[in-house]
C-alpha cells in the first residue's frame, strides 16, 4: 500500500459553474498517499464543491477528478476505494450505530462483523446498540468515520471532520487520521480550524474563489510566505543592529514598538550577530512558523465568501 509518491487523487482544470456563481474555476491540485492533506479556503471558496465533485456527487462543467486513475463513478465497488465523510453523519433516529452500520454492509455485500471492528476503531463499541437518536455531535462525527472506514478504504476523504467536536475528540481524530495515512493510505481532509491543520496536514492544498493558491508540504509553504520562523529582537541602538543583520542577508522588518523582526534566521544566528558587532540586546524571542499567517497573507484580498 506505500506509494509515496504515487499521486492518489489527481484533480485537473475542474471547474464547476452555478448560474450566478463559478464555485470551481480551473482547479488543478493532486494528492498523495501516505500523507494527510490539508485543504484549505476561506469561506465560500469551493471546498465543499470539489470534494463533492471528486466523489461524483456533483457533476463538473468541466476538467475531471480521479482517484488511482479511476473517476469516482467508474470505481467498481466504490467503498473499497473510497471513504467519505462529508457531514455529521445521519442515520435512522431509531436505529443503533451497530445495525446503521450493518445495514451498510449487507448492501455492500460486507461481513455483518465489520460493522463492530469499525465500531471499536472509532471508540464507539461500549455505545454501539444505543440509538442514534441519543447520539451527541462528537459521537456522530465518529459515526461518520466508522462508516467510511467499512470498506477498508485507501482514500479517506473529510470535509470539516472536527465540526462540533470537543478538544479531545479534535486530538482522537488527528492521531486517527495520522495513523491512517501511515498505514500508506490517502487522508484529504478540509478544515477550517488552521492551528488545527498545522498539527495534522503534511500537504496542503489552499484555495480561493474556487482557484487554486498554493499546494505543498507545509514547511515549503511556510517557508516561502510571511508564516515562516521568525525572530523578534529588541536593542536599544536598532538601526544599528538592522544595518548589522541585513549586512548578513537577512530580511528585517521594524515593527510599530520598535524591536526587530527577521526572517530567514534562527535566535541564535540573530543573537551571534548583534554580538559581533558589539550591539546590547534587551529580547530576543523565536517565533515559530504559523499556518495561519501564512494562510492570510495567501488569501488576502481574494474573495472568500461569495
Ligand atoms: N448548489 C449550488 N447552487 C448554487 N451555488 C452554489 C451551490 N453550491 C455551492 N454554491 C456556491 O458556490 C460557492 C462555493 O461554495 P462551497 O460550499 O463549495 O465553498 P466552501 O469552501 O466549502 O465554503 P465553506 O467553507 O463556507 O463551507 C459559494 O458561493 C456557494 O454559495
Amino acid at each position: 500500500m506505500s506509494r509515496p509518491d504515487y499521486a492518489e487523487i489527481s484533480v485537473e482544470h475542474l471547474t464547476k459553474q452555478y448560474a450566478k456563481v463559478r464555485a470551481v474555476d480551473d482547479l488543478s491540485f493532486t494528492v498523495r498517499s501516505g500523507r494527510v492533506t490539508g485543504f484549505l479556503g476561506p469561506n465560500g471558496a469551493g471546498k465543499t464543491t470539489a470534494l463533492r465533485m471528486i466523489l461524483g456527487l456533483v457533476t463538473p462543467t468541466a476538467g475531471t477528478a480521479t482517484i488511482g486513475g479511476v473517476r469516482y463513478v467508474d470505481l467498481t465497488d466504490p467503498i473499497r476505494h473510497v471513504g467519505a465523510v462529508l457531514e455529521a453523519s445521519s442515520a435512522h433516529r431509531g436505529r443503533s450505530a451497530r445495525n446503521h452500520l450493518r445495514v451498510i454492509c449487507r448492501a455492500a455485500g460486507l461481513p455483518d462483523q465489520r460493522a463492530d471492528e469499525v465500531l471499536h476503531m472509532v471508540g464507539l463499541n461500549t455505545v454501539g446498540t444505543r440509538k442514534f437518536k441519543g447520539y451527541s455531535l462528537g459521537m456522530k462525527q465518529r459515526l461518520g468515520i466508522a462508516a467510511a472506514m467499512l470498506g477498508d478504504p485507501r482514500v479517506l476523504i473529510l470535509d470539516e471532520p472536527t465540526n462540533g467536536l470537543d478538544p479531545e475528540g479534535i486530538r482522537w481524530m488527528r492521531d486517527l487520521l495520522k495513523a491512517l495515512a501511515a498505514e500508506g493510505r490517502t487522508v484529504l481532509v478540509s478544515s477550517h480550524l488552521l492551528g488545527e491543520m498545522q498539527l495534522l496536514a503534511d500537504d496542503v492544498v489552499i484555495i480561493a474563489a474556487g482557484r487554486l493558491i498554493r499546494q505543498g508540504p507545509v514547511d515549503e509553504v511556510l517557508g516561502a510566505t510571511a508564516g515562516a520562523a521568525r525572530v523578534r529582537v529588541r536593542a536599544p541602538e536598532a538601526d544599528r543592529l538592522a544595518t548589522a543583520l541585513r549586512d548578513a542577508h537577512l530580511e528585517v522588518a521594524v515593527s510599530p514598538d520598535g524591536s526587530l523582526q527577521v526572517t530567514g534566521a534562527e535566535p541564535a544566528r540573530v543573537g551571534h550577530l548583534a554580538f559581533a558587532a558589539g550591539i546590547e540586546l534587551h529580547e530576543l524571542t523565536g517565533e515559530s512558523a504559523d499556518l495561519e499567517r501564512a494562510f492570510l497573507e495567501l488569501t488576502a484580498g481574494k474573495a472568500g465568501a461569495r
